[in-house]
């Protein structure tokens, strides 16, 4: 202070300015934070976004610090360790409970397939909640293309389709199904969205085939896991996401030995109808009898097999 005697008098004006910017610089870097976090109080749109932020944040930077590791092991199902263990702490961030019903049903021996409702990238979170040992997705390829997200998941064994080009998805499936039958690969699990493509609410839209195709060419059991709907806490629709509980349903498995591909439609459709009372079921127990929503589920899709045909069965 005592260099600088005469600092607002006797330099100039500019001097005063360049303080008083300073210190309206200062308050406004004091009041952005306080105004964002009044914002994120008050307004559940802006809190939905910085959340979905974070989220896509996490998955970058996680997928950017552990790919170095994961690429010592070259591509390896055993980096799906890495992913699952990176995106676990998630759900504590959001205030999410998860309960899982019947996961000692993914406690077999040999190798199979899980059938999961698809809702949104919150999946992930269930996802990695259950997912066994040896066991990777089937995802579309435009996930390759997010920079180092891809590199992760390639890594993690990620299995790739096109989904536009039926023949080429066609003949990545048929080389996964050659891969889980094959007895000197030690057991690996694939895990489908068989709606291909995230839909949000109660109901599921009907499936693709590619997952009960592949679950028949390697004759191997198909395991259905229903994710219950987010509605209570999250619809990013309405640009909401508060915490709540999440539950996770595993299912008997289906077994499919000795059916071939002509079965596929019934299996498929049988799938479908026990994954959809279960969904029905969970909307009904999570919210009594606010919504009636879950009574239309299913309606706009004719179902000729009932529950229980020959593909069925659960020992
Ligand atoms: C290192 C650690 C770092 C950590 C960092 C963290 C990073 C984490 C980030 C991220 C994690 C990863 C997250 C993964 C999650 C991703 C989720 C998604 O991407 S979901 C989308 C992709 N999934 C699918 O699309 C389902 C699979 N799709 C299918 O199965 C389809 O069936 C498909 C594409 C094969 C064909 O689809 P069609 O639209 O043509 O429709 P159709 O009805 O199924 O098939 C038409 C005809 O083709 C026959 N067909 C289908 N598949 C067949 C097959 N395999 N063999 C023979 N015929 C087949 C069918 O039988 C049908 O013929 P007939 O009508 O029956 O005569
Ligand atoms: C250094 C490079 C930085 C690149 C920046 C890229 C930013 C990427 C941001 C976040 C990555 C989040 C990846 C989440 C993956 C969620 C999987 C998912 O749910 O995919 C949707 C797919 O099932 C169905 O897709 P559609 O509903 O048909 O659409």
């Amino acid at each position: 202070f005592q260099e600088f005697p005469g600092g607002w008098s006797g330099s100039s004006l500019r001097g005063g300015t360049m303080d008083l910017l300073l210190l309206l610089l200062l308050h406004g870097l004091l009041l952005l934070p306080l105004a964002a976090l009044l914002l994120y109080r008050c307004s559940s749109t802006f809190q939905y976004l910085c959340k979905m932020a974070f989220f896509n944040c996490w998955i970058v930077a996680m997928a950017t610090l552990l790919s170095p590791f994961a690429a010592f092991r070259g591509r390896s199902v055993e980096n799906m360790k890495l992913l699952r263990a990176s995106l676990l702490p998630l759900k504590r961030f959001y205030g999410i409970r998860m309960r899982v019903r019947g996961s000692e049903r993914l406690q077999l021996p040999g190798p199979f397939v899980i059938v999961c409702n698809h809702q949104a990238s919150l999946d992930l979170i269930g996802m990695v909640e259950v997912i066994p040992d040896r066991c990777v997705p089937i995802a579309k390829r435009e996930l390759l293309y997010l920079g180092t997200v891809g590199w992760a998941c390639w890594l993690s064994g990620i299995i790739f389709i096109e989904r536009h080009r039926r023949d080429a998805a066609i003949g990545v499936i048929s080389r996964t199904a050659g891969t889980m039958r094959r007895e000197n690969v030690s057991r690996l699990c694939v895990w489908v969205f068989p709606e291909g493509t995230r839909n949000p609410g109660r109901s599921m839209l009907p499936f693709k085939r590619g997952a009960f195709h592949l679950a028949v060419q390697a004759q191997v059991p198909i395991v259905p896991i229903v994710i219950s709907p987010y509605c209570d806490f999250f619809s990013s629709k309405e640009k909401r996401f508060t915490s709540g509980t999440c539950t996770i349903q595993v299912l008997p498995r289906v077994e499919t030995r000795g059916l071939s591909p002509k079965d596929v439609p019934k299996l498929t459709e049988s799938v479908w109808q026990a994954m959809a009372k279960a969904l029905a079921e969970m909307s009904m127990s999570d919210h009594g009898d606010q919504d009636t929503e879950q009574l239309q589920l299913g309606e706009d899709r004719g179902s000729p097999q009932g529950q229980g045909d020959t593909a069925e069965s659960s020992k």
